[in-house]
């Protein structure tokens, strides 16, 4: 058998990760943060000031502003593709239990990150409602349609590597998860470091966006729309995920919100609002 072999622990080379679970795990008033999700938010908070370790979590002010959304939308599940240590998916897994939903899953491709999610998140007493998914997102959207555990999308946060944003939009589209009226997307550092080729997509016409799809270059081998969920349901193996066309026709209401991040700095969340099909 070849020797297990690590390629990455955390996210981050001085595991500020890891020392983070170490922090909060250490806190002399633990028990009054448990079960408190704005006590563990604040902890993790204080963690960045005291440390000056930053860490890459969604921070307060765009924090705010996707939790409105979430109260505004009110979705019974929510999907979040990137969670790193679970900071948003405390954050607005307590907004979504707050709205009257039920599900929010948080994809995460590291196993380490997705273990010190787990473990905030369970201190935070959400448990009952986050559910950490480790894998490429792509895969564990693959695996949510095979397993019957999603049929649609009602809010989806996008906040993973940003060379993936489109590719994972295209997957979701092409799947026919998203639906008219009510699925809304919101993706994170639009700006910083920027998502230019999934800002192209959402931006565009239907007869732009097919353009945009005859310009890209395929596998050969790649199915779309109902073939492809079938061959996932049906458990096919090596089916292509990762570039797969999506659908030009959904048409998206979608607008940049500005965020001032300090040091001179803008970002923008980008919310698309899935109005019709062409
Ligand atoms: C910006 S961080 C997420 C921050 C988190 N949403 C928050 O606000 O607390 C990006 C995370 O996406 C994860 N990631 C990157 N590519 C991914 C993929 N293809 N599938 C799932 N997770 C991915 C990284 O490991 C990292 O933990």
């Amino acid at each position: 058998m070849p020797k297990p072999t690590v390629p990455f622990v955390g996210s981050y080379d001085d595991l500020r990760e890891l020392h983070l679970l170490h922090h909060i795990f250490s806190l002399p008033q633990l028990d009054s943060i448990r079960n408190n999700p704005k006590a563990v938010l604040a902890a993790i908070d204080d963690f960045v000031q005291v440390t000056e370790k930053r860490l890459m979590t969604i921070g307060p002010n765009k924090g705010a502003f996707i939790g409105q959304l979430i109260h505004d939308h009110k979705p019974s599940t929510v999907i979040e593709l990137g969670g790193f240590v679970g900071y948003s998916a405390i954050l607005f897994g307590d907004a979504l239990r707050a709205a009257g939903g039920k599900r929010y899953l948080s994809l995460e491709i590291n196993p380490v990150n997705a273990a010190i999610a787990n473990q905030l998140v369970e201190l935070a007493g959400l448990r009952d409602i986050v559910t950490v998914l480790v894998a490429p997102s792509h895969k564990s959207i693959a695996r949510l349609v095979k397993e019957n555990e999603i049929d649609s999308i009602e809010f989806l946060f996008v906040d993973h590597w940003k060379d993936r944003y489109v590719y994972d939009l295209w997957l979701i589209e092409s799947l026919g998860l998203l639906k008219p009226g009510v699925s809304v997307i919101a993706a994170d550092n639009c700006i910083v470091p920027g998502a230019p080729d999934y800002l192209a997509w959402v931006r565009a016409s239907p007869a732009e966006k097919a353009v945009q799809l005859k310009e890209h270059q395929f596998p050969e081998s790649v199915l779309q729309g109902a073939d492809l969920t079938k061959a996932i349901k049906s458990g096919a193996e090596n089916v292509e995920l990762e570039n797969v066309p999506g659908d030009p026709s959904y048409l998206y209401e979608t607008s940049l919100t500005k965020f001032d991040m300090g040091s001179g700095r803008t970002d923008g969340v980008e919310v698309s609002k899935v109005v019709g099909k062409e």
